[in-house]
C-alpha cells in the first residue's frame, strides 16, 4: 500500500508552495512508474500506461476523469490506441505541489 495514496488533494492556491528538491526527491521514490518532465520551465509527473486495445484505454481513461472530478485536481491525458499518457502538475503554480504526487499514486491504483 502506497501511503499517497491514503491522502486527499488539498486545495492549491496561487501561493501554494512547490515541492523543495528534497521533498521531490522523497516523493518521486514513492511513485517509481512515473518520470519527472519539464515542458515550458513546469516540471511535471509523467507515466505511460499500456493496453490490449483502445477501448480498454478509453475505459481507463473515463476512470481517470471520475478520479479527477473527485479531487477536483485534473491530469493532462493523451488517449490512443492501447496507451494513455497521463500527465500530472499543478496548474496554480505551474509546478510540482504534493497533490500530484498523490494524484499519481491514485492514478496507479485505478489499475487494481
Ligand atoms: C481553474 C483551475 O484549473 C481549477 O480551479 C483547478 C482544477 N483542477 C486543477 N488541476 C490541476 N492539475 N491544477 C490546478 O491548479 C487545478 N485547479
Amino acid at each position: 500500500m502506497n501511503a499517497l495514496t491514503e491522502m486527499k488533494c488539498e486545495a492549491c492556491q496561487a501561493d501554494a508552495p512547490k515541492v523543495t528538491e528534497a521533498e521531490l526527491a522523497e516523493l518521486i521514490g514513492m511513485i517509481p512508474d512515473w518520470r519527472v518532465e519539464v515542458r515550458d520551465g513546469i516540471m511535471q509527473l509523467e507515466r505511460v500506461y499500456k493496453f490490449k486495445n483502445f477501448k480498454l484505454a478509453m475505459a481507463f481513461t473515463n476512470k481517470l476523469a471520475d478520479l479527477a472530478e473527485a479531487e477536483f485536481h485534473h491530469p493532462g491525458i493523451l488517449t490512443e490506441w492501447g496507451k494513455v499518457t497521463v500527465t500530472w502538475w499543478s496548474h496554480s503554480i505551474k509546478g510540482l505541489h504534493k497533490n500530484d504526487f498523490i494524484m499519481a499514486a491514485k492514478t496507479d491504483q485505478l489499475l487494481d
